[in-house]
């Protein structure tokens, strides 16, 4: 097995799955610094088992995950997060109960002290206004992309230096889909956090994405730079 030392995400030859059924087969990725790469594909061919795999919320089989030639292969969940991986599941895991300020405070417990000293910054709600007027409702009252707003915002907060995006704008309203689409875009612009992106939209994908990778039964069936996610491309490996 080759060796990556460089710097950002190497996912290399990485298994996985549940019990009895492998999932992720082989699967090798990687993501640069400062770059947005998409994973693509079907429902169902493994993206999200791949994201949790590498976040160490799933035990791989084999292969190995590396950031910035740090071995995570192993690791827990909170390593990764303090490595600098930011992760927002599919589904906008945010606690209802919670307050939205205390939502935001629970993605500092992953900064470094230095980050953590200052509470939420202001960024956040240039970013999503919408979180400042809500700061004391419980997160559960807020709407759907309202949910997904504070779940990225709790991401972001951290200043993470990898941010794992799964399906951002599943189930989103419109208008809100194009504020996340705004902030994906501003991570992207200040080209300090690079980002690895599970999204459905082709035309979303090939506007922001520095590389792309599709997945198909697990496996790499496609991979480069955005300029070549084409129409037979997307017949071959991405319609239904
Ligand atoms: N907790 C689980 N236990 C058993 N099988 C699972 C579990 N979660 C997912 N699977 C199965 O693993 C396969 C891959 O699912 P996964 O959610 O990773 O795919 P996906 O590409 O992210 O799909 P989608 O776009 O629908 O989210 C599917 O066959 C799914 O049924």
């Amino acid at each position: 097995m080759t060796t990556n030392s460089g710097t950002g995400l190497w996912v290399e030859a990485l298994e996985s799955g549940y019990g009895e059924s492998m999932v992720v087969r082989r699967a090798s990725l990687h993501i640069p610094p400062g770059q947005v790469v998409c994973l693509m594909g079907r429902n169902g061919v493994g993206k999200t088992t791949l994201l949790r795999t590498v976040m160490g919320l799933i035990k791989p089989r084999s292969g190995r995950i590396l950031y910035n030639g740090r071995d995570l292969t192993r690791s827990a969940p909170a390593v990764r997060a303090k490595s600098g991986i930011g992760y927002v599941p599919q589904g906008r895991d945010i606690f209802p109960q919670l307050t939205v300020e205390a939502n935001l405070l629970l993605g500092l417990e992953a900064a470094s002290p230095d980050i953590r000293k200052d509470g939420i910054p202001a960024s956040i709600f240039e970013q999503f206004p919408v979180l400042r007027d809500m700061l004391h409702r419980k997160g559960g009252e807020l709407s759907g992309g309202q949910q997904q707003q504070l779940a990225i915002g709790r991401a972001l907060i951290s200043r993470p230096q990898l941010l794992v995006l799964d399906e951002p704008m599943e189930g989103i309203q419109p208008s809100i889909v194009m504020d996340i689409e705004r902030v994906i875009e501003s991570v992207k612009a200040a080209r300090t956090t690079s980002v690895l992106l599970v999204e459905q939209s082709l035309a979303f994908a090939t506007s922001i994405a520095d590389y792309f990778y599709v997945l198909d039964k697990g496996t790499v069936v496609a991979e480069g730079n955005s300029g070549t996610l084409n129409g037979d491309m997307m017949r071959k490996h991405l319609a239904v």
